[in-house]
């Protein structure tokens, strides 16, 4: 803090809650917080680490920074014997998207998910100790969202024991995959299973890219990068590419054989594992998705609640200071559903994670059972929470006027760097349409006999659903869980019912599905919503220590599924789940909270504890000395390296002259 002055101290002892034990809860335990605390500030005091001017830098100086500061990375991770836990928070606090982040992210655990024992015993350990640097290239240039349609081919050879790895057309070139355009030594590449003249699918190949001598590309093979992506920085520090094969060649050992196997002969034997668990790695990285989606949108909403706090605007008295910007209603509605929504993602994240690990137990037993229930979730809330932050980190943006704008604010290259996370692993619409069919099977087998189980188990007391009526009589009877679980469930329910009736009357269910896509999106986002809400409503019930910490919770619980009640009214109203006057109750007990929120709210963004590195924002700055470092920073810009600019002589000067005589 610039001479110990912090302008936020006042803002920072209203807080009625103890901001440590809040900061405990945000990041999962003791031991958690520990780490993250203790690794930010190692990054954020390395100057090597530094962020200035990432979005100033042309692309190669921005690339090959990149390499350097992942290189360094793994320098220090090395050194300081860092754990696979404290390696990762690394990472994520150099908060720079690297090959590592596919490297570590999605080709290691491709080869963990579908590899044999054996494949993983060859490959994992290169791979851990980064002898070899791996990508996962599945995405196509005329193929992404259907898997089933990339056109990549892996024919097996039967007289040398090998696959041919061929790229038939311009559209089947590998296009996106990152890591892949200029560092990866080898990919997991996904293609069409060919033996005999046989079509089996899309299968996942180890395939060495570049040699290890010199990196230059192994024969056969074309590589590159597929260019400048959204936004100045960004995402641009990713070497995401393109990749095209002519023939080549790798040995039969190289296809991941978990879930099916090529013998010597070319023959193709199913294991009993399920053939969707080639999709595995995607259900794994959207799990961390939704972690990441809380981690985006608190970063956003750090920076717009301590910059509403120090900006002021109109209201003066007598001469006195304007209005802090935070005090307009206006403003508050804006901003603190965006707060309460990354608690709840946090804790939806969390449970995700849980979930998750389950899953992976039971598949190592054999027990598939769960594996429909980690799809749907996974690809719901990746969309669902993605989603909700894009457009709440452009809400940050707005809510902090003029001087959001400017890439010292942090928000310009944060929404830039986050915004494909409503394209990447799964367009948002798609994965919404897979959980469509979910919860339209779910429904069509209601009364089969066969119970709903995990987060559908709610369309097990249809009946009950259906008959719902919300007995709300007054504002603060929205406070109950129970009250506003049942509301929730039942607009669920009457929505996937209602797209289910529609859907039966179609002669061509395919037909009907295409038809009534958008109303099913609709009714997913209900479904996955009521998760969030349970979710949190769940995290309540456990034991929360610290003054005034659950309370503060409960406030943004309600927050959070009131602004969604309110926001969505016509969804509820429409399945007669409230009535106009619940509806106008829950919107005034909406604003008696938002006005809990307030004095609370610096301490509740001050939890997140953020330092100012990882934020990379003047307006977000923990002391909020946001004036004189904003006017600083100005005369740093290049442009005013010099009093006149260059090109004066050339472009300004002369157009002056000519309207000099033109006056004359
Ligand atoms: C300044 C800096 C600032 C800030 C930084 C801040 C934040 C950074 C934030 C975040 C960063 C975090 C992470 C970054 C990570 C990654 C980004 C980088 C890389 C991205 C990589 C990629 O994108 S990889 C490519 C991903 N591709 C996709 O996701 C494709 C999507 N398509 C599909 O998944 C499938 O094709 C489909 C599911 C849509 C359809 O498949 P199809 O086979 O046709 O299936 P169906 O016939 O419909 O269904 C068959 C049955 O299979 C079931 N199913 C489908 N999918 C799955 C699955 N994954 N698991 C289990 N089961 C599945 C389906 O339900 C059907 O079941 P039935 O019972 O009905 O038969
Ligand atoms: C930054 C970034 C990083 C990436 N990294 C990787 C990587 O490391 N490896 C990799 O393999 N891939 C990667 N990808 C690719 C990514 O996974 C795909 O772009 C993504 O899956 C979306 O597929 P698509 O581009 O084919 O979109 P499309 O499917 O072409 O989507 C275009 C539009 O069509 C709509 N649409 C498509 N199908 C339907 C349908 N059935 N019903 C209704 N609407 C539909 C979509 O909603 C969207 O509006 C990356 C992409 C980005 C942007």
């Amino acid at each position: 803090m610039e001479g110990g002055v912090d302008y936020l101290a006042d803002e920072r002892k209203k807080a009625e809650f103890d901001v440590q034990q809040m900061k405990i809860v945000w990041a999962g335990s003791h031991h958690t917080f520990e780490i993250s605390d203790r690794i930010s500030k190692l990054v954020a005091n390395d100057p090597a680490f530094s962020k200035d001017e990432r979005t100033m830098l042309p692309r190669k100086e921005l690339f090959k920074n990149t390499l350097r500061k992942a290189s360094y990375a793994w320098k220090r991770i090395n050194d300081l014997h860092l754990s696979e836990e404290e390696a990762s928070q690394l990472r994520f606090y150099v908060d720079e998207p690297a090959f590592t982040d596919l490297h570590w992210g999605m080709f290691i655990p491709a080869i963990k998910g579908q590899g044999t024992d054996e494949q993983q015993k060859k490959w994992l350990p290169l791979a851990y100790k980064m002898q070899i640097i791996g990508c996962y290239a599945q995405t196509e240039l005329g193929h992404g969202s259907n898997v089933q349609g990339l056109e990549t081919t892996a024919t097996f050879d039967p007289q040398t024991d090998e696959f041919v790895i061929h790229s038939p057309t311009l559209t089947s070139s590998k296009w996106w995959p990152g890591g892949l355009g200029k560092v990866s030594t080898h990919g997991v590449v996904y293609a069409r299973l060919i033996t005999d003249g046989q079509e089996h699918g899309i299968h996942g190949f180890i395939v060495q890219l570049r040699r290890l001598e010199d990196h230059r590309p192994l024969p056969g093979i074309i590589i590159g990068d597929i260019g400048m992506k959204f936004g100045n920085g960004a995402y641009n520090t990713m070497d995401n590419g393109v990749l095209r094969f002519d023939h080549v060649r790798i040995p039969r050992d190289q296809m991941l054989m978990r879930v099916s196997q090529v013998t010597r002969d070319g023959k193709v034997v199913q294991s009993d594992v399920p053939r969707q668990l080639v999709y595995g790695t995607m259900v794994y990285v959207r799990q961390t998705i939704v972690q990441d989606a809380s981690c985006a949108l608190s970063r956003a909403v750090c920076i717009a609640t301590r910059y509403s706090a120090v900006r002021r605007q109109f209201g003066s008295h007598n001469g006195g200071p304007e209005t802090q910007v935070i005090d307009y209603k206006t403003q508050q509605s804006r901003l603190f559903p965006l707060l309460a929504s990354a608690y709840a993602f946090r804790f939806v994240g969390e449970w995700l994670k849980w979930l998750y690990t389950d899953v992976t137990q039971r598949l190592q037993a054999n027990d598939f059972s769960t594996l429909p229930e980690a799809h749907a979730c996974t690809a719901g809330l990746k969309s669902l929470t993605t989603s909700v932050t894009a457009d709440g980190i452009e809400e940050c943006r707005k809510l902090c006027g003029g001087h959001g704008y400017l890439c010292t604010s942090g928000l310009p290259e944060l929404f830039a760097v986050y915004v494909p996370a409503c394209t990447y692993e799964g367009d948002n619409i798609v994965l919404m349409l897979q959980v469509a069919r979910i919860l339209m099977k779910t429904v069509s087998q209601l009364g089969s006999g066969k119970l709903p189980v995990g987060t559908m188990a709610y369309m097990g007391r249809i009946e009950h659903l259906l008959q719902y009526r919300c007995n709300v009589q007054k504002a603060e009877d929205w406070l109950n869980p129970a009250i506003v679980l049942e509301a929730f469930e039942a607009r669920a329910a009457r929505m996937s019912v209602s797209c289910a009736k529609k859907l039966s009357k179609f002669a061509n269910p395919e037909e009907g599905f295409a038809e009534l896509s958008a109303d099913l999106v609709e009714a997913v986002v209900a479904h996955c919503q009521l998760i969030v809400v349970s979710k949190f409503i769940e995290k309540l019930q456990q034991d929360i220590p610290g003054k005034g910490v659950k309370q503060q919770l409960k406030v943004l619980c309600g927050v959070y599924y009131l602004f969604l009640l309110h926001k969505h009214q016509g969804d509820f109203l429409a399945t007669s789940c409230v009535t106009p006057k619940q509806a106008s109750l829950a919107n005034d007990q909406l604003r008696v909270l938002y006005s809990q929120v307030r004095p609370n709210a610096i301490a509740l963004v001050d939890a997140f504890n953020y330092t100012d590195h990882f934020l990379g924002s003047i307006l977000g700055r923990y002391d909020g000395n946001v004036y004189p470092k904003l006017y600083e920073a100005a005369w740093k810009d290049p442009l005013n390296d010099s009093v006149v600019p260059d090109g004066y002589h050339q472009y300004i000067r002369p157009l002056l002259k000519q309207q000099r005589s033109a006056k004359l």
